[in-house]
């Protein structure tokens, strides 16, 4: 059987994952259907494998990524605007997380909050929110460079669509408050030369995001490899895959992504869930399985916490 769904179903109807033989069912997606696209999405299609699979989840659009002005995240990024309307909040490589202040107990042999683009990162200690109080630790949210962790993030903080137009040089961290919860989201950029920092950051977070461009056939296997390597000594973290970029032609429906992933493999003992997702068009309100990702990781947030 598979791996995937542990930890339950939760929230609306087929959120997450049902008992390990339906990888298929999450985010209300029929397991890998072969439903025919609505549109003409672009996206990462440079990227993007052999059409024919899709599994489409809503209107796609055209993807912004090497095409538009490299707007920086950062501050006065994107992101930016959602810190400043109190629900997220973001900052350049380093994560100078404003509301992760200074802890008692940092994480030594990190790259050091000064780093800047270009530079080799100095062993120096990350601050974790208010840990040892009772408050929440960080989501990390990590993944091949354009698999949408970004654009989930904002998303994710703001309710509405945003897609990113910048590839994340370093960090990005985002506050996600939900009436139950306060969720810290840090993501990782997931250009080679920032993989080697993901594994620093796991042993101190409550659960993984592991997102996932399911129209990059050619990478999966990438994907799949750095994955396993990085929760191998780590049997208990929860781990919710995002198999993002639903809405592309050629997306892989979970089930063959739960499958390309081999996520039946990841251990009996974690929670672990795969949920398909797209960020469609900007402005637009996110779509119920962003909505699904959501609840369900704020959920895991109290349920670890
Ligand atoms: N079609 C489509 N494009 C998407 C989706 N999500 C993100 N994109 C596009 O994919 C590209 C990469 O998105 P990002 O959010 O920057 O990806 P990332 O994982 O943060 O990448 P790095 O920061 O480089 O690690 C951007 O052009 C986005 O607009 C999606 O669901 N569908
Ligand atoms: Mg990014």
């Amino acid at each position: 059987g598979s791996g995937a769904g542990r930890g339950g179903r939760r929230g609306r109807g087929g959120l997450g994952l049902g008992p390990p033989a339906e990888p298929g069912r999450a985010a209300g997606h029929p397991p890998c259907s072969r439903r025919r696209r609505s549109g003409t999405g672009a996206g990462s299609g440079q990227r993007a494998g052999p059409p024919g699979r899709g599994a489409p989840a809503g209107p796609p659009g055209a993807s912004r990524r090497g095409c538009a002005a490299p707007a920086r995240l950062g501050p006065t990024g994107p992101q930016a605007a959602a810190g400043r309307a109190g629900r997220g909040r973001s900052l350049r490589f380093p994560p100078q997380l404003p509301a992760v202040g200074p802890g008692p107990a940092g994480v030594p042999g990190l790259p050091s909050p000064r780093l800047r683009r270009g530079q080799e990162p100095s062993r120096h200690r990350l601050p974790l929110h208010r840990e040892g109080r009772g408050h929440g630790k960080q989501i990390l949210v990590l993944g091949l460079d354009g698999a949408g962790k970004t654009s989930i993030l904002h998303s994710l903080a703001t309710n509405h669509v945003k897609r990113s137009v910048a590839p994340t040089e370093g960090f990005n961290a985002i506050c996600v408050n939900t009436e139950e919860s306060q969720m810290e989201f840090l993501e990782i950029g997931g250009s080679e030369s920032l993989r080697s920092y993901w594994k620093m950051y796991l042993p101190k977070v409550l659960l993984l995001i592991y997102v996932v461009d399911s129209a990059d056939h050619a990478r999966l296997p990438v994907a799949k490899q750095l994955l396993h390597q990085l929760i191998q000594n780590n049997s208990t973290l929860p781990v919710v895959v995002l198999a993002n970029k639903q809405d592309l032609e050629g997306a892989y429906c979970i089930t063959d992504i739960h499958d390309a992933l081999a996520l039946s493999d990841i251990g009996d003992e974690r929670k672990m869930f795969l949920i398909g997702t797209h960020v469609a068009e900007d402005g637009s309100e996110i779509s119920s399985s962003m909505r699904d990702a959501k609840e369900l990781i704020a959920q895991l947030v109290l349920e670890t916490q």
